[in-house]
């Protein structure tokens, strides 16, 4: 197949508007909460940690560190899933060492996302808590 054909084929799936493009969006936000148990997970954590942060009545900053902690851990978990689909797609499910050095720092990406989480969630609702308890 030459560019132009490639070009032409590319052509037919691409996205026309905005509405097209947020459709296919949400149905990749779908799919990653239909296939990951981890990213289901996430968003459960992030619902608690929501009520809890009203609950606890938060600042406009407190509720942006631990949106951006949020974000950042559902990001990478969803980053973290692209990259297992394109090298299982790459490799054909067979295994090859640069495919799981692949993986491996995909996943170390949302270890990290998911401490620093945690390191803003302590730091946040832990305090709030503890301030709360010593009343
Ligand atoms: N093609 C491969 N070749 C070599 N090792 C692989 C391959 N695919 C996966 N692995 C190893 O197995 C691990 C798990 O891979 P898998 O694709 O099952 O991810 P997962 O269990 O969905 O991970 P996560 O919990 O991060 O979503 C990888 O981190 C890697 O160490």
């Amino acid at each position: 197949m030459d560019l132009k054909d490639k070009k032409q084929v590319r052509n037919c799936w691409k996205n026309h508007n905005f509405k097209e493009s947020l459709r296919h969006a949400l149905a990749g936000l779908a799919c990653v909460w239909r296939d990951e148990r981890n990213f289901r997970f996430d968003v459960w954590a992030a619902a608690g940690v929501i009520i809890l942060g009203a609950l606890l009545r938060l600042q406009l900053i407190e509720w942006l560190w631990l949106g951006w902690a949020i974000m950042s851990v559902l990001a990478s978990e969803l980053w973290n899933t692209v990259l297992e689909n394109v090298v299982d797609l790459v490799t054909d499910y067979q295994r090859h060492p640069l495919a799981k050095k692949a993986k491996d720092m995909a996943s170390a990406a949302v270890l990290l996302n998911a401490i620093f989480a945690a390191f803003v969630g302590i730091s946040v609702l832990g305090v709030r808590l503890w301030q709360l308890l010593m009343r």
